[in-house]
């Protein structure tokens, strides 16, 4: 029989509560309202995103316990660097820290944390050595790291090719991510080459708001087939008018018809 540290089955288990037998994986992010625009409305339509099932969703510490209840049927991404907000100046490059430690995130049933990265930003060793650090970090305790790799920044300092945002992924997994979020740089297809660079799974994230939903669906299943591990979409989600039914639209684009059938096993709890 093959032993596996205890810290390597904990990652083991954890990357399998977010990614199923599959490999694939439909992450919902709910974590903008703490640096980000107004974020997802509370309440309600956190119980809606819940009810379709994503395999995980991406929260900061306040979603993640208040709607624990709701949200237990699906793996937890913790946002865990923060602390500038758009109140402040966020042109100012990377003004992040870290605002979680693994540890803590763990008490609140954390499968995985997330930190931005900003690869080829002026300020780059920043966020470059935070990741590093995290991920080593988390190694120790069994906990994977999502590196959400941003060449350039968001001000695109460096163009987001094919070729800009495949490097950039592999810097993320270089580091010690285990999974890579990072932008589609084209069409779909095009992620092809930022996944044939990165040697741990990669999703990608969804933008701004698209014209419909059938993009927002074709996107994800263009994704999967340019061998990505699945999507991490937020605002085209919680911007739906009905992102329940997204959800399982997404649910299908990457994991099969056969999964979206699945019934469902999410029960209401507390949170407001
Ligand atoms: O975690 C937050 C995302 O980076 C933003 O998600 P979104 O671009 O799909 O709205």
């Amino acid at each position: 029989m093959q032993h596996t540290s205890a810290v390597g089955a904990g990652k083991l288990r954890r990357m399998r509560r977010m990614f199923g037998a599959d490999g694939r994986g439909v992450f919902v992010a709910i974590d903008h309202a703490a640096y980000m625009g107004e974020g997802p409305p509370l309440g309600e339509p956190m119980y809606e995103i819940a009810a379709g099932r994503p395999d995980a969703v991406l929260a900061t510490w306040h979603v993640a316990r208040a709607y624990a209840g709701p949200l237990a049927g699906s793996g937890l991404v913790l946002r865990v660097d923060g602390g500038s907000s758009e109140l402040g100046d966020r042109a100012a490059g990377d003004t992040n820290a870290l605002l979680h430690r693994p540890e803590e995130a763990l008490t609140i049933g954390a499968d995985c944390v997330v930190v931005l990265a900003f690869p080829g930003a002026p300020d780059e060793d920043r966020s470059l050595t935070r990741l590093a650090r995290l991920c080593s970090e988390c190694e120790l305790l069994g906990l994977p790291v999502m590196a959400e790799m941003i060449p350039g920044g968001w001000g695109q300092a460096v163009p987001w090719t094919a070729e800009n945002v495949a490097r950039a992924a592999r810097i993320g997994a270089e580091l010690g991510a285990d999974i890579v979020k990072t932008v589609c740089p084209g069409p779909p297809e095009e992620f092809a080459e930022v996944v044939r660079a990165c040697p741990v799974p990669v999703v990608a994230l969804g933008g701004p708001k698209m014209a419909t939903e059938d993009d927002v669906v074709a996107l994800a299943r263009g994704v999967v087939d340019a061998g990505g591990a699945g999507v991490a979409f937020g605002r085209n989600v919680w911007g739906s008018e009905k992102p329940r039914q997204l959800v399982e639209r997404l649910r299908e684009a990457v994991h099969g018809a056969a999964d979206a059938d699945r019934p469902s096993s999410t029960s209401p709890g507390a949170g407001r």
